[in-house]
């Protein structure tokens, strides 16, 4: 469905040097540097899935979005995107995708939110009988009946978002870009939307690209990831695969009753004791969780046992440190 072939974009920026002195310099001599904004990026995504697009700040994201939309222009590489050059069928195209940038609005700030809806439906041509229908669907999943008749401006941040997801969605399109859609939301919001995106996934066969910051994002939605840096395509695995990679440690948290002398299990190392409670960290592929346990119950009387694994936060976090990011 989406295939982009050595796509890259460069941005000549002005150099701007402090100073007075400098400044009007510069109106005479404009000096300039260019920033390789993504280089070589190759990927292809299939209908229905859902692509979680990660990397570092200023590491091209938005700009791979922005060639995918059809907004930017790239230097060189190939794009077709259900069949379509996106910045060259734009009209045509962007009938089959639906956009939201996190940090902007496409909705305008000083009318009711349902002015907005209706001026999309006559800039897209929706037949009437589909805006009603999706608007209405729209209003009742993402619980929009109240908010319809309010300006954006009134709005808090995740009814806002709440209500640009439904925009990017009344014409029905196939592809969903999410440039982080959770930006700012809290703890409620940010389900409610995540949930959402998933029932439109499911439910409706959307295929989502989604950027985001936001690890617990990426754990609640991706099928895949792909990640970025300094405008290089990276990784491209599934979040098991990329358990599998740097996953393998596990923390074993025993509580047990007052033991006195320190617990000896040479399958794992000690990273923590007192007389009630020990941790423990294995690694799954050298040593198995449950020797370790059967080792321990036979040295005290175990209270409790937890086991964790490394949160997704830190799985990419070494990921960036490998690619050097
Ligand atoms: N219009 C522009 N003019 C000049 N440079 C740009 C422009 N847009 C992006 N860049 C540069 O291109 C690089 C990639 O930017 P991009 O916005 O794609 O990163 P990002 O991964 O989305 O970052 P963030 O997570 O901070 O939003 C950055 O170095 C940025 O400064």
């Amino acid at each position: 469905m989406i295939e982009l072939r050595g796509i890259g974009k460069s941005f000549k920026v002005a150099k701007r040097s402090a100073g007075l002195t400098q400044a009007l310099k510069a109106l005479f001599v404009r000096e300039h540097t260019v920033v390789e904004a993504l280089h070589d990026i190759t990927f292809q995504v299939k209908e229905g899935e859902i692509v979680g697009y990660i990397g570092p700040n200023g590491a091209g994201k938005s700009t791979t979005i922005k060639v995918m939309s059809g907004i930017l222009v790239p230097d060189q590489g190939f794009c077709s995107i259900m069949g379509y050059t996106p910045w060259k069928q734009r009209t045509a195209y962007v009938h089959h995708i639906g956009v939201v940038f996190g940090q902007r609005s496409q909705l305008w700030w000083d009318v009711p939110v349902i002015d907005s809806f209706e001026l999309l439906r006559d800039i897209y041509r929706i037949p009437a009988a589909a805006y009603k229908a999706n608007c209405e669907l729209l209003a009742e999943t993402l619980d929009l009946r109240d908010l319809l008749h309010v300006p954006v401006r009134q709005l808090s941040l995740g009814q806002r978002m709440r209500c640009e997801i439904a925009a990017s969605l009344l014409h029905g399109p196939r592809i969903l870009f999410l440039d982080e859609p959770t930006i700012g939301l809290d703890a409620v919001s940010k389900i409610a939307v995540r949930q959402f995106i998933k029932t439109i996934n499911k439910e409706k066969g959307v295929t989502v690209i989604l950027t985001t910051h936001d690890m617990s994002d990426i754990e609640a939605l991706a099928d895949r990831i792909l990640m970025i840096g300094g405008g290089t395509l990276l990784y491209d695995g599934t979040l098991g695969e990329l358990r599998g990679k740097f996953g393998t440690q596990r923390t074993v948290t025993v509580d047990y009753r007052a033991h006195a002398q320190p617990l000896d299990v040479p399958e794992a190392s000690l990273l923590s004791w007192s007389p009630e409670r020990a941790v423990f960290s294995v690694d799954t592929e050298n040593a198995s969780i449950a020797d370790v346990i059967a080792r321990l119950s036979r040295q005290v009387e175990l209270i409790d046992v937890a086991i964790e694994t490394k949160p997704v936060e830190q799985l990419i976090v070494e990921l960036y440190k490998e690619h050097d990011v």
